[in-house]
């Protein structure tokens, strides 16, 4: 195991704060500014950055990801040239913040999962998220990423039953994301009101940190959802913001979810 997300909670925690997990698109609006709004987003405080790479079909996605999906498209953000291009340039400059790609299954079985996981970690990638992963496929995936040192990040929804749950929360690996809302990403103004003992439920099972993402987007949010999970996760607020109002506004908007979180 890769360890250094257990640190990066680890260090969080350390100083009294919910860890920060900021989700951007890599390519968006193209390969170099991208890396300027990842290096943006640590620079507000986030612990781990969640690297989005663009996939055609994202089933997942609400409006803000779908278009920031169609601009790195555009710019050419495939897999193979965020690994070669993206990847190194946030890690050298974000040397101590771990970085998580968050994608599809078709992107990686493109590619070749034992490539992808060697390349991936060759470059300096702690964990995968891939919220279409039939559980009928993620063993095999799993022990794959185990070789490679790469931690497949298992998701759990508000649909998943609590034996389900508890099950993914105990095999997990890096950290669990919970799924706060049914549906694509995006903004909410409200998060459900069985969230926090969902939530509570996946922690006591978990042996790896927990996070709750989908509609976070205020220190407010933060702060509540923050006090049930070791962090939260963020991404259409920072994409929206980062598109619209550039690289510094995206860092202020980190700043301010921080300091949501600080306990
Ligand atoms: O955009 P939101 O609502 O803040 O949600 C997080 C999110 O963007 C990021 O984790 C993510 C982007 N695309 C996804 C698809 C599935 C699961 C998670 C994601």
């Amino acid at each position: 195991m890769s360890g250094e997300l257990a640190a990066a909670f680890e260090k969080a925690k350390a100083r009294g704060e919910g860890a920060l997990v900021a989700y951007a698109m890599a390519g968006d609006p193209d390969l170099a500014r991208s890396v300027e709004v990842f290096a943006a987003l640590v620079e507000g405080g986030a612990d781990i950055l969640e690297i989005g790479v663009a996939f055609s079909d994202p089933i997942a996605d609400g409006p803000v990801i779908q278009a920031a999906s169609e601009r790195a498209l555009k710019a050419g953000a495939t897999l193979q040239r965020v690994l070669d291009e993206v990847v190194p340039a946030v890690r050298k400059r974000c040397p101590q913040t771990p970085l998580v790609v968050m994608t599809y299954v078709n992107i990686i079985m493109a590619m070749g999962e034992e490539r992808y996981a060697k390349l991936a970690r060759e470059r300096g990638i702690s964990g995968t998220i891939l919220p279409d992963l039939p559980p009928e496929e993620s063993e095999s995936l799993r022990r794959t990423f185990d070789a490679a040192g790469i931690e497949l990040i298992p998701l759990c929804a508000p649909t998943t039953p609590p034996a389900r749950a508890e099950a993914i929360a105990r095999d997990g690996r890096g950290f669990v994301y919970c799924v706060s809302v049914s549906g694509v990403t995006g903004m909410r103004a409200e998060l459900p009101k069985d969230l926090s003992s969902r939530l509570d439920l996946v922690r006591r099972a978990s042996k790896v940190p927990i996070v709750a993402g989908f509609g976070i987007s205020t220190a407010e949010q933060a702060r509540v959802i923050g006090a049930h999970a070791d962090g939260v996760v963020v991404g259409s607020a920072l994409v929206r913001t980062a598109h619209a109002e550039g690289p510094a506004a995206a860092k202020q908007l980190c700043a301010e979810i921080k300091r949501g979180l600080k306990r």
